[in-house]
């Protein structure tokens, strides 16, 4: 797929987390997911109140700031603040439709990793979601294929889609596994890891990590 062709569809790919911290775990994994569907447009989505989370570390203005730093070193990630200028929990149908709304003739690939799949069934309208763009899920370390297939419900798994070419012309409501480069961290470890006083430079982008220290999160 490709975007350079005039007739192709825009095509633009989507990331929203709860990003307290971003790190490596997102970053890389998501470059490689655009260049892999040929766009040069992702949209990183900080959520304002994460429907599945109790509560968060750093504020909404933080962990988008530190989302900001990172948009400011890429030619491929974009900060859409439009979760934070919303009340009420961040529903990632409410994002789909608005940005559809924006840009109707965009196709949309909603990213996310593989244990955010084995509890999509309990996102607020998961079928409506589907009906706005496609997922593209990256597998993530200590969430084996095998367990994601086995686990998974039957209405997602029929759904599943292993090679980019067979997606041909569906719009929305297919399920891509991409294979990107495991990165082995995650948000939860990384303020552990602060908590704790050890190293945890080496999983964040250096600007993420000056912000960190700078305003003393996650201590
Ligand atoms: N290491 C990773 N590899 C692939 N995908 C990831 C990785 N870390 C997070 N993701 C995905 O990025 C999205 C946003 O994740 P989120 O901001 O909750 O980060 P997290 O590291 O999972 O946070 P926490 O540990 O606080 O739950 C989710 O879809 C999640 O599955
Ligand atoms: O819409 C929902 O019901 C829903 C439920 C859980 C997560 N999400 C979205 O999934 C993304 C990752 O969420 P999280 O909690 O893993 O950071 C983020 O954009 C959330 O808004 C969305």
């Amino acid at each position: 797929m490709s975007t350079t062709n005039q007739t192709a569809p825009k095509l633009i790919a989507i990331l929203g987390g709860t990003f307290d911290p971003i790190h490596l775990g997102h970053i890389l994994p998501a470059q490689e997911t655009a260049k892999w569907l040929g766009t040069q447009q992702l949209h990183l989505i900080p959520a304002h109140i994460p429907p599945h989370k109790n509560s968060t570390h750093a504020n909404a203005k933080q962990r988008a700031k530190m989302v900001s730093l990172v948009c400011d070193n890429s030619n491929i990630f974009t900060l859409d603040n439009r979760e934070l200028d919303r009340q009420s929990p961040s529903y990632t149908v409410d994002t789909l439709h608005e940005i559809k709304a924006e840009q109707p003739s965009a196709d949309l690939f909603f990213i996310m990793g593989m244990d955010s799949l084995l509890s999509f069934t309990t996102w607020h309208c998961w079928q409506e979601i589907l009906s706005l763009c496609n997922l593209v899920v990256n597998i993530r370390p200590g969430y084996p294929l095998l367990t994601l297939e086995a686990a998974l419900a039957p209405e997602l798994k029929s759904r599943l889609i292993y090679d980019l070419a067979k997606l041909q012309h569906q719009k929305t409501g297919q399920i891509i596994l991409h294979e990107s480069n495991p990165v082995d961290i995650s948000s939860t470890e990384i303020r552990a890891k602060i908590k704790a006083n050890l190293h945890y430079c080496q999983y964040l982008p250096k600007p993420v990590y000056d912000y960190i220290e700078q305003h003393g999160l996650y201590k």
